[in-house]
């Protein structure tokens, strides 16, 4: 069957998905199961820290206006114990690192700064400033501060912060439920022998290991039956389980393509075709509050469908900040041909010393070919145009990876 319906361009394609996400439900999870985790309100701190006037040096607790030629140590602070000595003039007490200052001190003398005889100190400089050394209750953090926003995926400095205030857990959104399923007769499993004309299923293995780098709860639904009304049935019991059920293949125009009809009796067509290489077939279908993703058959295509389209309406649905993340500007390090539709080339950027960004892309940029996503760390976005793009433009890029110093 012919489409009519225009390819939409793939900023106008997030504004019609995120415009369907719906946000998950939150939960409470310990700090031992937070890592990777969405935030879903904010953390306010429950208390200061440090909770007490804390030592930043071995040394000794003093007064730092004590005229004393020399101090008696009349006693010792560990971190964790504390004793109900109280510093006065002509006294000082020895003092670790991380321990509460005693009572009458005001400042800590590092041990290299200090000379012990018998059971005294002298002081080898000329003077103690007040508050040196010391780190003041709440210095770090005050009660009440904002520590970490809502939408931040927390990490181990967040969960690190949020132990040291005394939070046991933490609100997230719940992981978005997803089943993934693949189409197409021609499919094999790796570990089996090739058939005449087979091909191995990686869109499988590959959209599972982005899911679940993408914090999902996945679930294989298998491989779509290549009868409408089995795979409409198969569809339907995925969506009842589902927040998200992504297919891959038969979403182009051929007559083998039954993904297409089955989302068509099952919800709302909201996208079908993108004007984007790769992934001009694109079905995007909601039905209910589950969205559907029929991505190309093409493993680059089911790739780049997914980081582009699929990872921005699960960052939407659990409330992750950005949902789309910001271009790069990049200078081009050779000469680009454009196509006829705007193209996410696989590419790697670079910077150089004065902090420049240059992209190359990988290679032959067929759909086919997943090499050319292998290492990249960018998509360069090349829109249409009359003439090849010149070494030395500009273009931008979005960042999938962190970016090196050169190029690897
Ligand atoms: N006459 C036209 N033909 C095609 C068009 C078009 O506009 N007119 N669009 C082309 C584009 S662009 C793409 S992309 C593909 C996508 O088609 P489908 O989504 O229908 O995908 P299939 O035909 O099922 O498969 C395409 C290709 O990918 C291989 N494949 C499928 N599933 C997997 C998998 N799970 N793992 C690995 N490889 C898979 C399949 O064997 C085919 O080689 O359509 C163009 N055609
Ligand atoms: O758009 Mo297809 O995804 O070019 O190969």
């Amino acid at each position: 069957m012919q489409r009519t319906s225009r390819m939409l361009t793939p900023q106008e394609a997030l504004d019609i998905i995120l415009a369907h996400v719906q946000r998950l439900p939150s939960e409470e999870v310990g700090l031992m199961d937070a890592a990777g985790r969405v935030l879903a309100e904010p953390l306010y701190a429950p208390e200061d820290h440090p909770p007490f006037p804390a030592a930043t040096m071995d040394g000794y607790a003093v007064i730092h206006d004590d005229t004393s030629p020399w101090r008696e140590v009349i006693g010792e602070q560990f971190a964790g114990h504390v004793t109900d000595v109280t510093v006065t003039p002509g006294t000082a007490v020895r003092i670790t690192t991380g321990a509460p200052l005693p009572a009458g001190a005001d400042a800590v003398v590092p041990v290299e700064d200090v000379e012990l005889v018998d059971d005294h100190i002298v002081i080898r400089r000329e003077e103690v400033r007040p508050g040196e050394n010391v780190r003041p209750v709440g210095a770090d953090v005050h009660r009440g501060e904002l520590i970490v926003p809502a939408g931040t995926v927390l990490g181990p400095a967040e969960i690190g912060l949020a132990a040291s205030l005394g939070i046991a857990s933490v609100p997230v959104s719940r992981r978005p439920r997803v089943s993934v399923l693949s189409t197409g007769d021609e499919l094999v499993d790796p570990g089996q022998p090739l058939g005449p004309g087979q091909i191995r299923d990686s869109n499988r293995f590959m959209l599972v290991a982005a899911l679940q780098q993408a914090g999902a709860e996945v679930v294989w639904a298998g491989r779509g039956p290549d009868d409408v009304e089995r795979l409409t049935e198969l569809l339907r019991e995925r969506i009842a389980e589902s927040d998200v059920v992504i297919s891959s293949g038969g979403v182009s125009v051929g007559e083998r393509d039954l993904i297409s009809a089955a989302l068509r009796t099952l919800g709302t067509v909201h996208i079908e075709r993108l004007f984007m290489k790769p992934g001009k077939p694109f079905h995007f279908v909601t039905v209910g509050r589950t969205l559907l993703f029929g991505l190309p058959g093409n493993p680059v295509s089911a790739l780049v469908g997914f980081e582009i389209f699929v990872m921005a309406a699960l960052r939407a649905m659990t409330g992750q900040q950005p949902v789309i993340p910001e271009p790069v500007t990049v200078v081009l390090a050779h000469p680009i041909e454009p196509g006829d539709r705007i193209e996410y080339q696989r590419a790697i950027v670079w910077c150089d010393e004065t902090g420049t960004l240059f992209a190359r892309n990988t290679g032959p940029q067929s759909s086919a070919r997943l090499l050319s996503a292998v290492g990249a760390n960018a998509y360069l976005i090349v829109p249409p145009r009359a003439e090849p793009y010149r070494p030395g433009e500009r273009l931008r890029a979005i960042l999938r990876r962190p970016v090196h110093g050169q190029a690897r």
